[in-house]
């Protein structure tokens, strides 16, 4: 059986004046495993993630972190987990070295300070003060505050925002090896690339609601792939086999350039290179390609929003404004 290291059950948060953030989310998280919440502002992460740290109670649900109810045991699942939230409020004027020096204090079993610092590539700037570091270097120092107690389990709330393309790089590979080396985190990123890198499973939060969950090779292999290509002068859509025929769900034209959508990708691809062959037309442009997290996203929280306001919501203004912008979208 597996080891669930963290434990959600139907969890619930208000706050004060009746908001209701999260509205009953179910999850599991195993030992080992690096799960990425994700979800469009303020979808209720943050919300959740400080339930699952122990910074506040529930109003209604379950919550279970190695074994423990975080608030209410806080004690027993403190020392064993490791926390980066969105903002470190480190004190501005204690340089690096000091701020890891007093929080190691207050961390029991704390591996060495320069080792932490050296893990996330900030040993160097050991003698600055905080208040000169930059924003990626801050994010920096939350992350080695985070790693100071070797926590079992990590809560990244946001880890590489702020950070430049190497950095973030820099930090993924490091996640990794805590991953491999058998280190549970919990990831929350507004950048849908570093989840489908590092994530194994992941949720999609929308206002408070898990509106999808899977491994993420489902979620992204439960949306369409799509074949964009441009026609030569004097061909048209209508000259393509019937696009129901070839596995084509949708399609939509921009002057000459096409772009079908597919669950079936290899039929419809097949389906149309063997028509461009025999008709002895060439297909300028072409591009054959599953989708992406990020795709898969937009489309799930762009489903929600669509069946909440029905056709008078956002999505159909959106749906308008891509009309003026000269595209048409068909759903065959
Ligand atoms: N202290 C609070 N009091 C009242 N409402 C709050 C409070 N904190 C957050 N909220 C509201 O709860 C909702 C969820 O916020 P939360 O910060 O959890 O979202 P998030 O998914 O982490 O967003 P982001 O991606 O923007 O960080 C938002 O509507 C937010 O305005």
């Amino acid at each position: 059986m597996t080891d669930q290291v963290i434990d959600v059950t139907d969890l619930r948060r208000v706050y004060g004046g009746g908001f209701e953030a999260v509205r009953g989310i179910s999850f599991t998280v195993g030992r080992g495993e690096l799960f990425a919440l994700l979800g469009t502002n303020g979808a209720g992460k943050t919300s959740t993630v400080e339930l699952l740290e122990g910074l506040a109670a529930p109003a209604a649900g379950r919550v279970r972190v190695l074994g423990h109810d975080p608030y209410t045991e806080r004690a027993k699942v403190r020392p064993r987990i490791g926390v980066m939230l969105q903002e470190g409020g480190f004190p501005a004027e204690l340089t690096v070295g000091e701020t890891a020096q007093m929080w190691a204090g207050c961390t029991s079993g704390a591996r060495p300070v320069a080792e932490a610092l050296e893990m996330v590539g900030i040993a160097k700037r050991s003698g600055v003060r905080v208040k000169q570091l930059s924003g990626g270097e801050k994010r920096r120092l939350d992350f080695a505050m985070a790693l100071l107690g070797r926590p079992e389990v990590l809560f990244l709330d946001e880890p590489t925002t702020g950070l430049d393309a190497e950095g973030r790089r820099e930090t993924w590979e490091l996640v990794r090896q805590l991953r491999d080396n058998g280190t549970t985190v919990l990831l929350t990123t507004h950048y849908l690339e570093e989840a489908e890198v590092l994530a194994e499973r992941l949720a999609i939060l929308h206002e408070g609601r898990i509106a999808a969950e899977g491994r993420v090779a489902d979620v992204v292999a439960s949306q369409p792939s799509h074949i964009s290509f441009e026609l030569p002068d004097g061909y048209f859509l209508g000259d393509l086999p019937p696009l129901a025929e070839l596995g084509v769900t949708g399609h939509e034209t921009a002057g000459r350039r096409i772009k079908l959508r597919t669950d079936e990708l290899q039929r419809a691809a097949t389906g149309l290179l063997l028509w461009a062959r025999d008709a002895r037309v060439e297909l300028g442009s072409l591009d054959v390609r599953a989708a992406t997290l990020e795709e898969a996203f937009l489309r799930i929280a762009k489903n929600v929003e669509h069946v909440e306001n029905g056709a008078s919501g956002p999505n159909a203004a959106a749906g308008r404004s891509a009309g003026r912008h000269g595209k048409k979208e068909m759903t065959v």
